[in-house]
C-alpha cells in the first residue's frame, strides 16, 4: 500500500499524541506541545553581486519557553518551508529535555540553494537574517545556531551583525553556538554530533548483544554530521563498510579509510572518484550488508520505498527525521532498534550548551573536558531512555519523547499554564 504522505510537521504532531496517550498526560499539554509559540516569516533583500536585489524567505520558529530560553540551529537549504520549520524546532524542545538542558526547542531556515551564491552574497544573506529576527533572539531567549549549509563562519556574521544592532559597543558571542573555536566557540563543537551518534550507536549495540569493535557501519551523508560519526565509529573499532554523499555510494567491504575520505571529500567536495572504494549508486546505501544504519542526510530518507532493503539489526538516526512512521512501523515488526534523532543526534545541542555556559561566564575549557563532559550526558540520557523502555515496554522513539514530556509537563504546570487541580496552597 502507498504510504500516506505525512509532512515532518504531521509526523512530529503524531509522535507527540502517541506518546501523550501512552502517558495519560492531561490533555492541554498535548495541545500545548502540538504547536509552536512563535513563528516568524522573514523576507529580507540580498544585494547581488550583479547589482539586482533578490528576496529570500526564512523562518524562525520558537516551539516551547517552558524550561528556558529556545534553541536550535538555522538551516539554508532550496527545500526549506514554514511546517519544516515548525517540526525541527518541535523536535528540538523534545531532545533538549531528553537531555535535560534547561532550554526549549526553536529552528530556523532560510529557502536558498547557498551553492548558487558567492561569499560575499552568502554573508549579506545571514546579516540580512540576523537583522530580521534580532527582535526575537537574544541570550536570555533563543540562541540560534548552525545546522545543513551553515557552519562557524555563517554564525561568526550574525554574531557580528547582532552585536552592532544591540551591543552598544559590546561583542555579544553567547547569541549564537557553534561559533569558531578562535571567535569564542567551543572545542569539539564542529564534532560533537556526530562523536554523540558515535557514542550512542555504541551503547546501542550492547542492547543487542554486539561489540561496537568489529561490528559493521553504514552512514548516509557526509556532511557535519555523516564524517564525524563514521570517523568515531572507525576509532571506536567499527568496520564502515559504506558511506554516500548526494553524488554516490562507496563501499569496501573492509572498511573505508574514514579520515583519508574527508580529506578527500574536502579537496573534491564529493565523494565521488574516491579510488580506494567501489563506487555505485547513491541510494544503494540502504540496501548494504550492515549491523548499523546511521541516516546522517534529511528528512524521510527511510520510508516505505526502501524499507524492505535495510538489513541493519540497529539505525542510529544522524539526521533529524530520517524514519517516516510507516517505514518504522516496518522495522520495529523486525525487532530493529530505531534510536530517535532526539537522543541520538543530541550531541551537537548539548556541546552548543556547553559554549553558551562559557561565553556567559567568560571561562573556556579543554576539548577533552568538552568530550568527557559530552559522553557522560549521553550515556546518562541513553540509560534513562532504555529504563523507560523497558518500564513501558514501548519502543525507544516514544520511551524518549515519555521522557521529555514529563518534563516539559512539570515546568509548565508549576507555571499555571495548564490547571489540572494539583495546586497546593502555601
Ligand atoms: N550540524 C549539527 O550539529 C546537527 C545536525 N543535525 C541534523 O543532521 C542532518 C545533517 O546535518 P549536517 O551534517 O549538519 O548537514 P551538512 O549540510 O553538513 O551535511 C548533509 C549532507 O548530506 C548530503 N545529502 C543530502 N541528501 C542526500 C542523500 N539523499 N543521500 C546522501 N547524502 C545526501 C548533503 O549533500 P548536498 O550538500 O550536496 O545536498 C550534505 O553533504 C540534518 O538532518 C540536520 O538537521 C542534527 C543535530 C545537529
Ligand atoms: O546546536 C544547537 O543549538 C542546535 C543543533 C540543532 O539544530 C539540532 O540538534 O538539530
Amino acid at each position: 500500500m502507498a504510504e500516506k504522505t505525512l509532512n515532518p510537521f504531521e509526523i512530529v504532531q503524531l509522535q507527540v499524541k502517541k506518546a501523550c496517550d501512552e502517558l495519560g498526560e492531561n490533555e492541554a499539554v498535548r495541545k500545548i506541545l502540538s504547536v509552536p509559540e512563535k513563528v516568524m516569516e522573514v523576507n529580507i533583500p540580498v544585494e547581488m553581486d550583479n547589482g539586482t536585489t533578490r528576496i529570500f524567505t526564512g523562518y524562525r520558529v520558537q516551539h516551547n519557553t517552558s524550561a528556558g530560553p529556545t534553541k536550535g540551529g538555522i538551516r539554508f537549504h532550496p527545500k526549506v518551508n514554514k511546517d519544516e520549520v515548525k517540526a525541527l524546532a518541535t523536535w528540538m524542545t523534545f531532545k533538549c529535555r531528553v537531555m535535560d538542558l534547561p532550554y526549549g526547542g526553536a529552528k530556523g531556515g532560510i529557502i536558498v540553494e547557498p551553492k548558487e551564491l558567492s561569499i560575499r552574497e552568502l554573508e549579506r544573506l545571514a546579516r540580512g537574517y540576523a537583522k530580521s529576527i534580532a527582535q526575537i533572539i537574544g541570550e536570555r531567549v533563543d540562541i540560534p545556531a548552525p545546522d545543513v549549509n551553515t557552519n562557524g563562519q555563517v554564525m561568526s556574521w550574525m554574531v557580528d551583525e547582532y552585536s552592532l544592532l544591540r551591543g552598544v559597543g559590546q561583542t555579544l558571542p553567547a547569541v549564537f553556538t557553534g561559533k569558531p573555536v578562535e571567535f569564542d566557540g567551543c572545542l569539539g563543537r564542529t564534532e560533537a554530533t556526530g562523536y554523540g551518534v558515535a557514542i550512542i550507536a555504541r551503547e546501542a549495540s550492547k542492547l543487542k548483544d554486539l561489540e561496537m569493535s568489529g561490528v559493521r557501519f553504514a552512514v548516509q551523508g557526509f556532511g557535519n554530521v555523516g564524517s564525524h560519526t563514521a570517523m568515531y565509529a572507525e576509532e571506536m573499532g567499527a568496520k564502515v563498510v559504506a558511506i554516500s554523499d548526494i553524488d554516490a555510494c562507496l563501499i569496501n567491504e573492509k572498511g573505508l579509510d574514514v579520515k583519508a575520505l574527508m580529506k578527500y571529500m574536502k579537496e573534491n567536495r564529493t565523494i565521488s572518484g574516491y579510488p580506494k572504494a567501489d563506487e555505485i549508486n547513491r541510494d544503494e546505501i540502504f540496501k548494504q550488508e550492515c549491523d548499523i544504519f546511521a541516516p546522517c542526510a534529511l528528512e524521510n530518507a527511510i520510508t516505505t520505498r526502501n524499507v524492505e532493503q535495510i538489513k541493519a539489526d540497529i539505525i542510529v538516526e544522524g539526521a533529524n527525521g530520517p524514519t517516516t512512521p510507516e517505514a518504522e512501523n516496518e522495522l520495529l515488526k523486525r525487532g530493529v532498534l530505531i534510536v530517535p534523532d532526539i537522543l541520538a543526534n543530541a550531541g551537537g545541542v548539548t556541546v552548543s550548551y556547553f559554549e553558551w555556559v562559557q561565553n556567559l561566564h567568560n571561562y573556556y575549557w579543554s576539548f577533552e573536558e568538552v568530550q568527557e563532559k559530552q559522553e557522560r550526558k549521553m550515556v546518562a540520557a541513553f540509560k534513562s531512555v532504555v529504563e523507560m523502555m523497558k518500564a513501558k515496554n514501548v519502543d525507544m522513539r516514544k520511551a524518549a519523547y515519555m521522557i521529555a514530556i514529563e518534563r516539559l509537563a512539570t515546568p509548565m504546570r508549576l507555571r499555571g499554564w495548564f490547571k489540572d487541580g494539583t495546586y497546593k496552597r502555601a
